[in-house]
């Protein structure tokens, strides 16, 4: 089956708080965003790579990929205000009703190739494959009157990407209009009543998020070979 792989990387890093958004500073040598490309090229050859940023960053980007001899070859589309705008921007641009498509963070690039593949193995017989990683620490939930209530942590997992759907399925689950609860693409998926399949993630697949986070990529990087 026909793969791709939505790298969505539309965000402008407000929690970051860099002169230049995120997704494009530099670890271990070169812009996290092409070691994300580089994963998904690496672990699936033939997979179609379609890169959503700003349009404003088209520019920036294409001297990024002259500086840095980026010759991995992939397709830009522009992104929108939220992810999901910049995930459904990215699905329209895919003309296909088949084949398989992982949805993943362009600032995930810790992801594993084994995950990755076995996203697609999954997702190709099932419809889905979300990765997930189980609570290392304990959790407790909040309610307004400021009380906390003890939560079996065995009953909850942190959801990461890839997030891998049949196309024609994820397609139709985009067509609607965006809600506070859609914070990934299983819950968009959910809204049409489909289950959604779990697959294992991996620990070290972070979002880099916040300045802390370029240390420990950093440290991540030179344990894993980027
Ligand atoms: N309009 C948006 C917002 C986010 N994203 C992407 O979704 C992923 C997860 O989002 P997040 O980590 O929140 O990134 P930012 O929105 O850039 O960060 P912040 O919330 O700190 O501004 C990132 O790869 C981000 O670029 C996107 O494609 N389009
Ligand atoms: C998609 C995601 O990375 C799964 O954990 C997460 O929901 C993105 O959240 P953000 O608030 O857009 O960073």
């Amino acid at each position: 089956m026909k793969k791709f792989a939505l790298i969505v990387a539309g965000g402008s890093g407000k929690r970051m708080g860099a002169p230049i958004s995120k997704q494009y500073l530099p670890v271990a040598g070169k812009p996290i965003l092409m070691h994300t490309l580089e994963r998904f090229r690496d672990a699936v050859p033939d997979v179609e790579l379609i890169l959503v940023i700003p349009p404003a960053d088209f520019d920036f980007w294409e001297s990024l990929i002259l500086d840095y001899k980026f010759t991995i070859p992939h397709r830009l589309v522009g992104g929108g205000k939220s992810r999901f705008q910049s995930v459904k921007n990215g699905l329209d641009a895919i003309n296909s009703e088949v084949g398989l498509v992982a949805i993943h963070d362009g600032v995930r690039p810790f992801v594993r190739h084994e995950v990755i593949r076995e996203s697609f193995e999954v997702a190709e017989k099932t419809g889905s494959a979300i990765a997930v990683v189980p609570l290392k620490d304990s959790i407790r939930r909040l309610s307004d009157d400021g009380k906390s209530f003890f939560q079996e942590r065995q009953y909850f997992r942190l959801v990461q990407t890839p997030q891998t759907f049949h196309l024609a399925k994820i397609k139709k689950a985009f067509q609607v209009p965006e809600l506070v609860h859609f914070t990934d693409d299983a819950t968009v998926y959910e809204h049409q009543g489909w289950q959604v399949t779990l697959i294992s993630g991996n620990a070290e697949n972070i979002k880099i998020t916040t300045p802390e986070d370029m240390d420990f990529a950093e440290y991540l990087a030179s344990k894993t070979g980027h």
